[in-house]
This record gives C-alpha cells, structure tokens and sequence, in this order.
C-alpha cells in the first residue's frame, strides 16, 4: 500500500483572508469563533469544512454567505507550506486560503461567530488568533500597507 502524499488525506478546510481591498489591501476581516468551546473565543478567518460535491471555491462562497452575510470576490491563493499548498490545522485538517473581497452586503456574525474586527496592520496580532493561523496571518501581513 502507498501512503497518500503528505497533506491530501486531512480533511479539506476553506478559508477567506478578507481585505478591503485586493488591489491595495490596508485591513483583514477577523471573526470571533462561539463554538466548539475549545475554540470559542479564539479569532479566525472566515470559512469551514468543503462538503461533498463542492468544489473548494463553492464552499468558500457558501461559507462566507453563511457566516457573514455577503458575496465575496476570491484574489489570489495564499500558499502554504504543505506539498498541496494548503496550510495544516493541527494534525487532522488543511487550509486552503484565499484573499477575498466584499463585494455586496456588510459583513455580521451571523453564524459560528460573536464578534468580527477589522484590523490593521499595525494590530494585526491585537486578537488572540487561533494558533494555526498565525503563520498565514504572518503572510497575509506582508500584503498590509
Ligand atoms: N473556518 C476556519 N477554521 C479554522 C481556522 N483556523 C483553524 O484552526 N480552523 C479549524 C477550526 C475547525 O476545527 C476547522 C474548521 O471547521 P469549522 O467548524 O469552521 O467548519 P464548519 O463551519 O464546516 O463546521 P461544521 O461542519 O463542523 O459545523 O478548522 C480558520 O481560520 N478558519
């Protein structure tokens, strides 16, 4: 028996690195988890688990309707560092993350989330990120002006 490449057995998790812009991007949208509660409280980007017969993008759409209440536009993919580009969640999950821009609505907690921050880069690390996502925060910081 193989074993399958690293990363492709986890299981698929989408998630939105939502900018004011993707053009010239000067704030992240950051979301206020409520469950489960060895999450709840921890700061995240918006996002959730592929279903099945969903292409990735179609999730991120879904789950971003879900959550926030808007569409989004998808920019470029932020690349992680393992072998399929996503970015490892703990043991058992990947990320596959995307910059993203709003593009109708006003994005509120709507589901899975209590609070939503906009932050800068200069408090960019204000809120307690859950631990797997400061490396990609570390990314997405690069972007900031
Ligand atoms: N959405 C999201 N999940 C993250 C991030 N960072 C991180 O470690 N996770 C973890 C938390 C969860 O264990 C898992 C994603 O699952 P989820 O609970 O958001 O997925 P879901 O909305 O589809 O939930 P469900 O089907 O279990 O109800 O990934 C992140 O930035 N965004």
């Amino acid at each position: 028996m193989t074993t399958p490449p690293e990363g492709t057995a986890r299981t698929a998790v989408v998630g939105a690195a939502v900018l004011d812009s993707l053009v010239r991007p000067t704030r992240l949208l950051a979301a206020r988890r409520t469950e489960p509660p060895a999450l709840a409280g921890g700061w995240e980007m918006p996002g959730g688990k592929v279903d099945p017969g969903e292409t990735p993008e179609q999730a991120l759409h879904r789950e971003v309707r879900e959550e926030l209440g808007v569409e989004v536009e998808l920019g470029e993919r932020l690349p992680g560092p393992l072998p399929d580009g996503r970015w490892p969640l703990g043991e058992t999950f990947a990320m596959t993350v995307w910059l993203a821009r709003v593009t109708a609505g006003e994005p509120a907690p709507i589901e899975d989330h209590d609070q939503l921050r906009w932050l800068e880069a200069h408090d960019l690390y204000a809120v307690p990120w859950l631990p797997a996502d400061l490396p990609i925060i570390d990314l997405v910081a690069t972007y900031l002006t």
